[in-house]
């Protein structure tokens, strides 16, 4: 299985997680996360760097300048839009670069509802937990609600995955929705503090998720 691993905000950890063999790095791009990028990193180091890592921008309700600016000055492959973009913004994006789009999914939720008209607009959809903010909640939702789901578009599993989750991706990934998974994606519950990760509980759950 696949993994992305979000909100860095340091070189080496970069580094180290493309050393990793990490298929996707999430740099966050929304000024009121905790997690923001600010001025970090260089955007010339991000953009020069030699990884096999994809970069992925994320973004909350941006303009579509925004996200092109920070595209051509970080080399981003990919741009995740966490907010509620609609399908137009989210086409008119896809038709630049590989377009993720996320949905915050709430108890009882009719999430092939919520899916229908972003088919078209985007590669990939990723599916987090609703609340307060716009994500990095830290919190599960009821992966069962995807079991139902006739799908268009693979997904990435999202929202308070944790070190101990390997055997529930493993179970889930075998279960009717696993065949459109195409990755999980981590982040709060591997923080020493927002925009640092705990690289020694990171490393071993990436080689476990690698085995999946
Ligand atoms: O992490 C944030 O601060 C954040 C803010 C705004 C939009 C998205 C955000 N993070 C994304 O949330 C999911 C799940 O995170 P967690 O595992 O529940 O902490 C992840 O995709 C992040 O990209």
């Amino acid at each position: 299985m696949r993994i992305k691993v979000c909100s860095l905000t340091q070189m080496d950890q970069l580094q180290a997680l493309d050393e990793a063999g990490v298929e996707f790095v999430g740099l966050m791009l929304y000024p009121k996360s905790p997690r923001f990028l600010g001025n970090l990193l260089s955007p010339d180091e991000v953009r020069r760097a030699r990884w096999r890592t994809n970069k992925v921008g994320v973004f909350v309700n941006p303009t579509y300048e925004e996200v092109m600016r920070s595209v051509d000055a970080y080399g981003l492959h990919m741009v995740q839009l966490h907010g509620d973009e609609t399908p137009k913004f989210c086409e008119r994006i896809s038709e630049q670069l590989e377009t993720i789009k996320a949905f915050r999914v709430a108890p009882d939720d009719n999430v092939e509802y919520r899916v229908r008209n972003y088919s078209g607009a985007c590669d990939l959809f990723l599916f987090d937990t609703a609340g307060q903010n716009y994500g990095g909640t830290g919190r599960k939702f009821d992966w069962d609600v995807l079991s139902k789901v006739q799908f268009s578009k693979p997904f990435i599993l999202s929202g308070g995955i944790g070190p101990e989750d390997v055997e529930n991706v493993r179970k889930f990934a075998q279960g009717p929705a696993g065949e459109n998974m195409f990755a999980i994606d981590v982040n709060s519950k591997f923080e020493v503090r927002p925009g640092l990760k705990d690289l020694d509980l990171l490393k071993p759950f990436i080689e476990a998720v690698h085995t999946i």
